[in-house]
């Protein structure tokens, strides 16, 4: 039982260190105010989920599972709504199907959810038409709107980001836990406009497969109750440390610290310096942690990540996000995983093929090709099969909408069409029929692997 215990120094640490992306928040005195407001709330999660969750990706270290884990490259607060919800989720329930039926493994479902509030952005300010202003960072530090009142960062969005978070968390858990997810509601998942994509139609014939095996198993009298539910946690970039510190709590079962505003978390690319605030900041809780590796990651940094956060080699408690760009992971990828196998720690290695394949459209659009996202998981896979170690998952940007932001995929989406539903507040997304796509094509690697 996680309890309501009064800050522990320990999730402070990070204070005395640089700490990168965080907001020029106006006003230091509200900030403490809205700090000391979210210590005193209750737990989004409980510790013990977070053990669960690392036992299972302790699985994946060890070859034994496959991680799924997308969602929003950005959470908003006005996307909080039922449908938003459970169509995020039925992709995600969608692709497990295909990855565990198609490739034959146990999949860990994580979603990219309930806490996705924060940005971190390349420059800190926007330019248009002459004005210039604050990037925007994420519905938890300011707003989308290009005004100098929008743009300005407000801690009170730090309570949004908590009740948003806890509202999604709620209905995920309900949908879950409830009826919604059980494997005979296979084909309900497929019921819109995804159903007459090439990627709905194969996927209403693996749901026909997976029917009649549970018609067959009910025959012989078998019905798991494991097949009723599901597990599923909940992961963000922990980026802004005012708000995860102010939800860190002692767990009294063991006294030790861990981030209760989610399953999982990550610390990004550009936020993953050696003596920085969020490694340190990671190191002091318990969660499993995901670490983001882009193209300029050297072996040294690897095994530095490694003794700051797992100094134990613990299976579980730290994955390897990596995100080179497909033009740069069959050659920059063999050496880390290498070295970091030859040091005997046993991490998970999961492949972000979305953000190392940004580009910008001639109409302005940042969008990404399903053909680079594929080619990157591709080589993600020959390098671990060259090795010998494990693919251990894939990080994926998706949404459950019919949206047009990424180029490519089977029910394709041209240059041409991305302004006609270009939804996301920051990256682009894949949108469910490319997600199926990304799934089947998946899971044939997994099993050729
Ligand atoms: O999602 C990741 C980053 O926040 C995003 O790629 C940053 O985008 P930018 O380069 O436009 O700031
Ligand atoms: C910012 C992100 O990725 P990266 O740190 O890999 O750029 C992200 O996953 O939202």
């Amino acid at each position: 039982m996680t309890v309501n215990a009064k800050p522990d120094a320990g999730a402070n640490t990070w204070r005395d260190l640089p700490a990168a992306q965080q907001p020029d928040w106006p006003d230091s005195e509200a900030l403490r105010d809205v700090i000391a407001e979210l210590e005193s709330y209750p737990p989004l999660v409980f510790a013990g989920e977070c053990d669960q969750l690392r036992e299972r990706m302790a699985s994946v270290a060890r070859g034994e599972a496959f991680l799924l884990q997308g969602g929003d490259c950005a959470e908003a607060f006005d996307a909080v709504s039922a449908e938003q919800i459970r169509n995020k989720l039925k992709t995600l329930l969608q692709m497990g199907a295909v990855l565990t039926y198609a490739g034959s493994v146990p999949v860990v479902k994580v979603g990219r959810i309930a806490g996705q509030y924060s940005k971190p952005r390349s420059k800190p300010t926007e330019t248009r038409d002459g004005v210039t202003l604050p990037s925007y960072r994420g519905d938890s530090v300011n707003g989308f709107e290009f005004t100098p009142e929008a743009r300005t960062p407000d801690p009170q969005r730090l309570k949004r980001m908590y009740h948003a978070s806890s509202a999604t968390l709620n209905l995920v858990r309900a949908f879950t836990t409830g009826g919604y997810a059980d494997l005979r509601q296979v084909h309900a998942w497929n019921q819109d406009f995804v159903r007459n994509s090439p990627s709905g139609q194969r996927y209403e014939a693996l749901a026909r497969e997976i029917d009649r095996a549970l018609n067959f198993m009910n025959a012989c009298g078998v019905d798991p109750e494991e097949f009723k539910t599901v597990e599923f946690y909940a992961s963000h970039e922990a980026l802004i440390l005012d708000y995860e510190s102010a939800l860190t709590r002692v767990d009294s079962r063991t006294g030790n610290l861990y981030d209760v505003s989610g399953h999982m978390v990550w610390i990004g690319e550009r936020t993953r310096q050696l003596d920085g605030a969020h490694i340190e900041f990671a190191s002091r809780i318990r969660n499993p942690i995901g670490v983001k590796l882009g193209p300029t990651t050297t072996p040294e940094d690897a095994l530095t990540l490694i003794e700051r956060l797992d100094p134990d080699r613990e299976p579980g408690r730290l994955t390897f996000i990596t995100r080179m760009g497909a033009d740069k992971i069959r050659d920059r990828l063999p050496t880390l995983v290498e070295k970091v196998t030859a040091s005997g720690a046993q991490v998970a290695w999961v492949c972000d093929p979305m953000h190392g394949n940004t580009f910008e459209a001639a109409s302005g659009h940042k969008t990404r090709r399903f053909d680079d996202v594929l080619d990157e998981v591709k080589g993600f896979f020959e390098v671990h099969k060259g090795l010998g170690t494990h693919p251990g998952g894939i990080h994926v940007e998706l949404t459950g909408d019919d949206v047009t932001e990424c180029v490519g995929g089977g029910d394709e989406i041209f240059v041409d069409d991305l302004h006609q539903r270009y939804e996301t507040a920051c990256d682009p997304r894949l949108n469910r029929s490319q997600s199926l796509d990304l799934a089947f094509l998946v899971a044939e690697m997994y099993r050729d692997q």
